[in-house]
């Protein structure tokens, strides 16, 4: 049956209230508007900051929502003047967008886009600022113009990357946030050279994907910290070569660092959220040029701090939204890398679940053994 021009009615979970168990829910999705995409989501990953969202600690998060970004799908129609993609191209919704007309796009300095992120930051689509989703008439905010936890979304068209149909949909939802997030900080943000010393804080999935964009630079030593060392073996395969627990160390661990490394490393990455280790990131680097790239997403409230002499004597501190990649653009290129076994995809997915099971997912992430979990979003 024909779903374009009408409303259509499907699963979704709903975050109702900050940290109340997700409920899924038969949800109103709208047709199209001029400029949008409606995605049917075939897949869809658990990202942290979901779950950073979800607990209410996001100065953006509205409630009720439908949370989600890491996803891919198939379109099943489009508004008025969309001419990039049409009904059955595949998809990877894109939370930064890329317009390649306003002021960000144009600047060649960034991957962040303006033209929609008013709307995006506040749950709502660009041309009316209304949502899509409603039930039974109540509206539901969309989150991150993304809300890939429901089986129809509707995103802007400068929010949806057309990849190569011969990609696996369950595998290159990962493409979506955090594989390129930690590729891209070390290619992108930092453009680390070969021979270079890197320390990862935090080797999550965003982690790993830093050692393995570092590896893959020709770093010459990649030092993964984390409080779990159930992390380091697997990290390892990820281009890890050393490994340090701060919790078996009586001084800190910048400290631990700049005496293992001759003063200090060349580039380090913040791959937790945690604003005393983005310290301890940034400290740990050489005098004279070390870099530290803020990865990991930090509470409300949260702030950084440090002597500002450390950057009197030369060291750079810079942060990462999608690793620098420009979304509609590069992420295509990143499925053709996948598709070439150029880079790791398979690897970061240690859980299948459906998208009834949603919070059993939730609370696996917690479990060390976990990376990320994707949702079938049909069975
Ligand atoms: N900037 C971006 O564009 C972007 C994109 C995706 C994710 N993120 C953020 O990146 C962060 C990491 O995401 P993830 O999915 O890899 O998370 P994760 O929870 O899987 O990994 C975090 C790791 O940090 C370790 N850890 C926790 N506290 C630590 C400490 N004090 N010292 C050392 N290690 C510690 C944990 O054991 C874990 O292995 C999150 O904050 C997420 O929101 C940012
Ligand atoms: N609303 C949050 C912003 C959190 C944040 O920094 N988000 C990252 C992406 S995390 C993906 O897992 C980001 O890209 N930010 C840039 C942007 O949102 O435009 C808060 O206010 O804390
Ligand atoms: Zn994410
Ligand atoms: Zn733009």
């Amino acid at each position: 049956m024909a779903t374009q021009g009408q409303v259509i009615t499907c699963k979704a979970a709903v975050a109702w209230e900050p940290n109340k168990p997700l409920v899924i829910e038969d949800v109103q999705v709208a047709p199209p508007q001029a400029g949008e995409v409606r995605v049917k989501i075939l897949y869809t990953a658990l990202c942290h900051t979901d779950a950073y969202t979800w607990s209410g600690k996001d100065p953006e998060g509205l409630f009720p929502c439908v949370l989600g970004h890491e996803a891919a799908g198939i379109v099943e129609s489009v508004g008025e003047g969309v001419t990039h993609v049409q009904r059955g191209d595949h998809v990877i919704p894109c939370y930064q967008a890329e317009c390649g007309e306003c002021k960000f796009c144009k600047s060649g300095k960034t991957n962040l886009c303006g033209k929609v992120r008013a709307a995006t930051g506040v749950g709502v689509m660009m041309s009316d600022r209304k949502s899509r989703f409603s039930i039974n008439g109540k509206s539901i905010y969309h989150f991150m113009g993304t809300s890939t936890f429901s089986q129809y979304t509707v995103v802007h068209d400068v929010s949806v990357a057309k990849i190569d149909p011969v990609a696996p949909l369950e595998k290159v939802c990962l493409l979506g946030c955090g594989v390129p997030t930690g590729l891209g900080a070390v290619w992108n943000t930092a453009k680390v050279e070969p021979g270079s010393i890197v320390a990862v804080f935090g080797l999550g999935t965003v982690g790993l994907a830093v050692a393995e964009g570092a590896k893959a630079a020709g770093a010459s030593r990649i030092i993964g910290i984390d409080i779990d060392s159930k992390k380091f073996d697997r990290a390892k395969n990820f281009g890890a070569t050393e490994f340090i627990n701060p919790k078996e160390h009586e001084k800190p661990i910048q400290q631990v660092i700049v005496d293992l490394t001759d003063g200090g490393v060349d580039y380090s990455f913040e791959c937790i959220g945690n604003v005393s280790v983005m310290r301890a990131a940034l400290e740990c680097c050489h005098k004279g040029w070390g870099t530290s790239v803020i990865v990991g997403v930090a509470a409300s409230g949260q702030e950084i701090s440090t002597r500002p002499f450390q950057l009197v004597t030369g060291r750079v501190w810079k942060g990462t939204a999608f690793g620098g990649f420009k979304s509609r653009s590069q992420v295509p290129l990143l499925v053709d890398k996948y598709l070439k076994k150029e880079i790791k995809v398979d690897e970061y997915i240690t859980h299948n679940m459906t998208l009834t099971d949603i919070n059993k997912a939730f609370d696996l992430m917690h479990d060390g053994e976990c990376l990320r979990v994707v949702l079938d979003m049909f069975v």
